[in-house]
């Protein structure tokens, strides 16, 4: 089973061109944070940002703009219930990143179902948390466009793809793989759990090398979406952009557990300049 370590993601973390500008990095949207859940969103945009994001939005509940505007100045932010603006701005990103802390009401099914149906193929999108319960418990379809990556845990892969935890081996899971990737056959898992493993649409098992019991608390997965969006904005080839993501994030937190019981988010998203520098120097 290839590995997803520390060479992988050297190779694919590089100094940048002299002659670079934001443009270059990625355009970003992260929808999420409800009126409960403002949070996610804000660690899944600062992981964007802090990993190296060109351009980040935020399209939030308005009760996160302040907390939002006053923690992450580097992101803009929109209203997520004005479906006509946010539409629009999905077809304008590169990577956008649906679910986390976007809540499973009437109110955060309508914005998943608008955004679907405005994804291109131009568009990699990253869908997590909230948006993959909403999915399973409304039987929504992941788009027939644009190039997929599903984020779950343990627990809402079992939601999705109606395998119990205890039966979720690499051969069930690439059998309910299989009946997505006949809706898209860009579709890449991203399963998490303490051993983190990688299903892209060729048939291949990653297996994440780093990560620690630190990293379970609240959050982790909501900084991972951010840093994979990132990853995906930044770097080529896409397939081992979002591997070195994937690898960052638990690395940076396995850093911080040499000195730290609890590996929080917020401390990993300031990390991550540093050890991206140290990476591209390698
Ligand atoms: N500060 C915030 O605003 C936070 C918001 N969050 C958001 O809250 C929403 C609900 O997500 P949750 O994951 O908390 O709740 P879920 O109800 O979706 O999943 C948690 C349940 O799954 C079980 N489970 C089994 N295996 C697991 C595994 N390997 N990893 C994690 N859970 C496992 C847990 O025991 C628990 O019963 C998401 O939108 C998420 O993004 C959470 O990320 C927590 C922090
Ligand atoms: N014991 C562990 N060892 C390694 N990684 C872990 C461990 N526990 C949690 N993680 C990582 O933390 C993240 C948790 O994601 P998730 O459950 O979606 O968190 P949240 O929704 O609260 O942000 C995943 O990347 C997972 O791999
Ligand atoms: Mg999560």
């Amino acid at each position: 089973m290839p590995e997803i370590n520390l060479q992988l993601a050297k190779n694919i973390i590089q100094p940048r061109p002299k002659d670079s500008y934001k443009g270059k990095f990625g355009r970003v949207l992260i929808i999420g944070g409800n009126q409960n859940f403002g949070g996610a969103a804000i660690m899944s945009a600062s992981a964007a940002v802090y990993a190296g994001a060109g351009l980040v939005t935020t399209a939030t509940d308005p009760n996160n703009f302040t907390a939002l505007h006053s923690r992450l100045p580097e992101s803009m932010v929109l209203d997520y219930n004005d479906h006509a603006y946010l539409k629009q701005l999905v077809n304008e990103m590169n990577v956008v990143v649906i679910g986390p802390g976007l809540g499973t009401d009437g109110q955060s099914l309508a914005i998943l179902r608008a955004v679907f149906t405005a994804i291109t193929d131009t568009q990699a999108i990253i869908i997590d948390g909230s948006a993959l319960t909403l999915m399973a418990q409304h039987q929504i379809p992941i788009p027939a466009k644009g190039h997929i990556v599903l984020t779950p845990h343990q627990m809402e892969w079992q939601r999705l793809s109606t395998i119990p935890i205890n039966e979720q081996t690499d051969t069930t899971t690439h059998q309910a793989l299989v009946k997505l990737w006949r809706f898209n056959p860009t579709v890449t898992l991203v399963l998490k759990s303490a051993q983190t493993k990688v299903y892209p649409p060729d048939g291949t098992v990653w297996i994440n090398q780093a990560g620690n019991p630190g990293m379970a608390t609240g959050g982790s997965g909501d900084t991972l979406t951010g840093i994979l969006a990132a990853c995906l904005g930044q770097f080529q080839p896409q397939d081992k952009a979002l591997l070195a993501g994937v690898y960052l994030h638990s690395a940076v937190a396995d850093k911080l557990a040499q000195t730290s019981y609890v590996t929080l988010p917020q401390e990993i998203i300031q990390e991550l300049p540093k050890f991206m520098h140290q990476l591209a120097q390698a």
